[in-house]
């Protein structure tokens, strides 16, 4: 159980560090919607003076459904307060709050390639249905390239776990990826209502995303940065599945039983040995034997530093 003085996610609540913005209701416009959950919806917007005087800069704002009771509106400042303290290049940018209309909103970056999980499932080189975007066919990934996103997000939770931030719930559908490709993680809390088969019901207790959580997590409900690290390797193994659900040949029963036997997800196909090896790494059962991030980045970028990315720059 978490210590009282940490929020879910067991970060200590640090009332120095909150630098909540608020946003003004006159300089957000609401372009279209996004996206839709079960406690509001996520619009593309712009936000005018956001980071340069006389700019606009387009944002995703995700609004509170009005007939809020106060319950959920303490949540909602928690969780700005929290989004507030996290700042890295890997983890989407929460711009501030706005609190004055009836609609309360949280501004993002906006990341204009979508959740991660989609955009691997658009360019599975195997995929036969090539997803036109504005009529130009979406390029297939090519390993080196799928290195480069694992290295983005291994940065962003190395900096999480330096924060003593727990994630619980990172997998590529709560990855964003923006403009020249840049992968950060971050969500607007529509997964369950998205990507809904990827959580199940574990007892009486919340919708656990159990496929991507450890023995212990779906034994004992503990989880650690260390859980964070299994569930990394799990994400790994969807980038180089392009997305497919982990034992997508099994039922959610079937899943549990398999993680508590310590079954592991195979290799995929044409997976390079140093990371099926890393995945491994995340993978033991115990969890003070699991790499951790750190060790983790640093096997990346010294493979990263073998083949270099070059970036497309024409
Ligand atoms: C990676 C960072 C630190 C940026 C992060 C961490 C946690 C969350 C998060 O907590 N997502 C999240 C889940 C649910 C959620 C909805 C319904 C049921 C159960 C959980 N809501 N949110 C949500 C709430 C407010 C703003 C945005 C996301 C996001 C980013």
């Amino acid at each position: 159980v978490d210590n009282p003085n940490y929020n879910g996610h067991g970060r200590k609540r640090d009332e120095s560090s909150s630098s909540l913005r608020k946003i003004k209701l006159e300089t957000i416009l609401l372009i279209r919607a996004i996206g839709e959950g079960a406690f509001g919806r996520v619009f593309l917007g712009t936000c005018a003076h956001l980071l340069k005087k006389d700019e606009f800069t387009f944002v995703a704002v995700k609004t509170l459904k009005g007939d809020c009771n106060e319950l959920v509106r303490a949540d909602f400042e928690r969780e700005a307060e929290m989004l507030a303290t996290l700042q890295h290049r890997n983890i989407v940018t929460f711009y501030g709050v706005c609190t004055e209309g009836e609609q309360w909103m949280m501004v993002f970056e906006f990341m204009e390639h979508g959740d991660l999980n989609k955009y691997l499932r658009d360019r599975d080189p195997d995929s036969r249905i090539r997803v036109h975007e504005n009529n130009r066919a979406d390029q297939p990934l090519h390993t080196d390239e799928l290195m480069k996103i694992i290295m983005q997000i291994g940065n962003g939770m190395e900096y999480l776990a330096s924060q003593h931030f727990v994630h619980r719930d990172l997998a590529t559908r709560n990855c964003l990826v923006g403009s020249s490709y840049i992968v950060k993680i971050g969500d607007f809390g529509m997964s369950r209502d998205v990507y809904s088969t990827d959580y199940y019901r574990v007892g009486d207790a919340a919708v656990l995303p159990v496929r991507w959580l450890p023995p212990e997590s779906l034994v004992y409900r503990t989880f650690t940065v260390e859980s964070d690290v299994w569930s990394f390797g799990v994400t790994v193994w969807e980038i180089y599945t392009y997305g497919k659900q982990p034992w997508y040949e099994y039922s959610n029963m079937q899943v549990i039983e398999h993680i508590r036997n310590c079954k592991l997800l195979s290799r995929p196909p044409n997976c390079p040995d140093v990371v099926f090896d890393l995945m491994l790494g995340c993978w033991k059962a115990n969890p003070q034997e699991r790499l951790t991030m750190s060790q983790i980045c640093n096997i990346l970028r010294e493979e990263l530093s073998k083949h270099p990315v070059y970036l497309p720059i024409i």
